[in-house]
């Protein structure tokens, strides 16, 4: 069956055609990702994810669309992409020397509309960065476009002293989770 990815993120590709999986169609959906008031990091995980995937899959029948999204968590508070360098530094300075959750939000859309749901939660423990590894990763601009200000998969792995849960996850899309919801709606994957 056809599959339609509902993201921009050249990671959540890469990750797909890890386990052998090529979407049929990369059509990004544009939504506003701005939390609600009080919202929960796994609650907007969750909402922006189905949300991601409901958008695309409108002009898309008969397919499966998949959507994601990827939100850090520190206690009640979220830390999605951050806006620009203060609000990274931000993001940073909370995350350091704390453990933190990593809530990936997944919903794939079947050829009914129905919408199947799953929500990961990564455990990940940062060292205590200092005042100096703060400012070289800022003025690396990896934290660009990532949630929690920071990549895993890159220079930010240096910060991570321990994860308990999926790796990939945290890199934007939980490979176990996917390829089983796949499987489960009857992609060949
Ligand atoms: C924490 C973390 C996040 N990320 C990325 C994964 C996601 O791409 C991004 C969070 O933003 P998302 O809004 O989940 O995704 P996106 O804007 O990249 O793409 P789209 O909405 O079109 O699907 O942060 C990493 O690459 N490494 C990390 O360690």
């Amino acid at each position: 069956m056809t599959l339609i990815l509902a993201s921009a993120s050249p990671r959540r590709v890469d990750l797909l055609a890890q386990i052998g999986i090529t979407p049929d169609e990369i059509a990004p959906a544009h939504i506003d990702e701005t939390p609600l008031k009080n919202e929960l990091p796994r609650k907007l995980a969750a909402r922006l994810a189905q949300s991601k995937a409901m958008a695309v899959a409108k002009d898309h029948p008969n397919s499966l669309t998949l959507g994601a999204d990827t939100v850090v968590g520190v206690g009640r508070r979220c830390l999605p992409k951050p806006a620009d360098e203060t609000e990274a530094r931000q993001y940073l300075e909370m995350l350091s020397g704390r453990r933190h959750h990593v809530y990936g939000g997944l919903c794939i859309v079947d050829k009914d509309g129905k919408a199947h749901n799953r929500l990961i939660d990564t455990a990940v423990k940062f060292k205590r960065l200092s005042h100096q590894e703060i400012e070289n990763y800022i003025a690396s601009r990896e934290w660009e476009g990532k949630a929690g200000a920071y990549a895993i998969q890159g220079l930010g792995g240096a910060f991570v002293e321990k994860i308990v849960g999926s790796y990939s996850n945290v890199v934007g899309l939980s490979l176990c989770e996917t390829k089983n919801l796949l499987v489960g709606l009857g992609h060949k994957g």
